[in-house]
């Protein structure tokens, strides 16, 4: 697998606080990650860097394999080039139906001539069953997002983002308000998702990270602490004292 991320030696600091702290490092093609640490451990502000929304003081972020500055740009240049980011709250169009929002969100040529003159196509159809195939929607293509479950809005977002066909999808807290069987689907669709892009997944709950089965990054005070398998991290002696404040 070839690096797909590479933050190296990036700092940040708000007021004089060092947020992100000499923060390196790496995440491959089609691989899923799951990053932890305890609040304040600087992992939101990752997310903000890797998607331009913060501008780091010093460090670099690279993308890709023509090893593309982030930081060089602009929040939707960065989206374009790849980098899709998921909310904690879903943010669909709740008078749409299933179907229109992933339609709506499918990636193409947004020019305002296209958009004036676009008629759906069967292709674009095909796409959108199988989006809502991918998040367990198959059923609810017609009905209206508002009357969706919490967990079911999250699953259209996350297709609605799938739409987009990002090689990099930053997912924060994705089981947060969720019943243990949505959970269990999520997992589900974050790992299908994570065979044809990297998912860096930024979660607290630890049930949820093990059914994820999959390399885990520890934030602590903005850098890394440690690295690997979720066995390996929570029997490391310094992310215990981290979790237990000592
Ligand atoms: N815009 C900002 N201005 C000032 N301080 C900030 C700003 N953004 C983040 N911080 C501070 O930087 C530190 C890291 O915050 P961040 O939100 O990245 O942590 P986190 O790991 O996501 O925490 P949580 O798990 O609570 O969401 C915190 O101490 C926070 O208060």
């Amino acid at each position: 697998m070839s690096t797909l991320l590479e933050v190296s030696g990036v700092s940040v600091s708000f007021d004089g606080f060092k947020a992100i702290n000499n923060l390196s490092f790496q995440i491959a093609d089609a691989e899923l990650r799951a990053v932890i640490g305890p609040n304040g451990a600087g992992k939101t502000t990752f997310m903000d860097i890797a998607t331009g929304k913060t501008r780091p003081d010093e460090g670099r972020v690279l993308f890709g394999e023509k090893s593309l500055s982030l930081l060089r740009m602009s929040e939707a240049k960065i989206a374009q080039a790849g980098v899709g980011r998921k909310f904690q709250r879903p943010t669909v169009f709740e008078d749409q139906s299933v179907f229109d929002n992933l339609l709506l969100a499918l990636k193409k040529n947004r020019s305002p001539f296209s958009v004036l003159f676009y008629k759906k196509s069967e292709q674009d159809a095909e796409k959108v069953r199988a989006l809502a195939a991918q998040i367990g929607l198959s059923e609810q293509l017609e009905r209206h997002s508002g009357e969706l479950s919490h967990g079911q809005k999250q699953w259209l977002e996350i297709g609605m983002l799938l739409a987009q066909e990002p090689r990099l999808l930053l997912v924060d807290e994705p089981a947060a308000g969720m019943t243990l069987a949505e959970r269990e689907q999520t997992t589900d669709i974050l790992v299908e998702a994570a065979k044809t892009r990297a998912v860096v997944v930024v979660e607290h709950d630890m049930e949820f990270v093990r059914r994820l089965n999959c390399k885990v990054t520890v934030l602590h005070e903005g850098s890394v602490l440690a690295e690997g398998s979720l066995d390996h991290v929570t029997s490391n002696q310094d992310v215990i004292d981290v979790y237990l404040g000592r």
